[in-house]
């Protein structure tokens, strides 16, 4: 049987079930709104997994499910090496969002990464601390500012509503999703203008350290109109 997993609730469900029915795969939670239980037909040998978005990755480095959908924003957080362990089979075309870095609307001065460079050391040798920001994704901003030479700062974590935090007054800039921009202008945050540091949307992702005896992915990957990937 080959394990697929999918995110169990929201939005993200709702598209991947419809981007497997355009494919003549149906996925359906069976039981009550609050049972986590999923059956799949229109394909033999394919189980569904309903889980958490963020547990995605865990799952298919561990090899616990050999199919997962997330986005890739939750892949490059959470698995250090992840080309070693999953390959990206499709990009699904929905939940599209860019991780950006976000200062409050009135730091006239910070446009850039290069002014909240600045802005940073100025901010450390008058407070006695360095500028807080707050997020999840926690590996993706240390690379990030590390590449651009950016150290007068630390990260606050924030596992929601993060947007919240600048006029909570535990963080002083942010580093979050974001879709529409609704949530950054509503909480008077205004994005840095030098691109996001990473655009996701969902994929779809094969497990490299999934036991796959017995699983015939050929025959799915043919139903999705997929070429064969190369899983190692
Ligand atoms: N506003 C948005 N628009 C589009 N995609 C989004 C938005 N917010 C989050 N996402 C994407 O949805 C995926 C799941 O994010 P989320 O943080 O909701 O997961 P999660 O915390 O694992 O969910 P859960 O609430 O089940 O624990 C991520 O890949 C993220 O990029
Ligand atoms: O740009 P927008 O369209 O406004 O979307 C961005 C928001 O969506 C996500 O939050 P979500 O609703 O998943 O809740 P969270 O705060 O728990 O992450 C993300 O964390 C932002 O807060």
């Amino acid at each position: 049987m080959i394990k697929l997993g999918i995110p169990s609730k929201g939005r993200l469900m709702e598209d991947t079930f419809a981007w497997f029915a355009d494919r003549g795969i149906t996925l359906a939670r069976t039981g009550s709104d609050r049972e986590y239980a999923a059956e799949v037909s229109g394909i033999d040998g394919v189980a569904l997994v309903l889980l958490s978005a963020g547990e995605v990755p865990r799952e298919l480095a561990a090899g616990r499910i050999h199919l997962g959908v997330t986005g890739i924003d939750m892949v490059r957080e959470k698995l250090a090496l992840w080309q070693a362990q999953v390959a990206e089979i499709a990009h699904m075309g929905f939940g599209h969002a860019d991780l950006i870095i976000a200062v409050p609307d009135f730091w006239v001065d910070v446009a850039t990464v290069d002014d909240l460079d600045a802005v940073a050391a100025a901010f450390r040798r008058k407070h006695g601390f360095r500028l807080r920001i707050a997020t999840k994704y926690h590996r993706l901003v240390r690379e990030y500012l590390r590449e651009r030479g950016v150290a007068d700062y630390q990260l606050v974590d924030s596992q929601g509503a993060t947007e919240g935090t600048v006029a909570n007054l535990t963080a002083e800039a942010v580093a979050d999703i974001t879709s529409t921009g609704a949530t950054l202008q509503a909480n008077h945050l205004r994005m840095l203008s030098d691109g996001p540091i990473l655009a996701s949307q969902a994929t779809l992702y094969a497990s490299r350290t999934a036991d796959w005896a017995g699983c015939d992915l050929a025959a799915l990957m043919k139903k999705l109109g997929l070429e064969n990937p190369d899983i190692g």
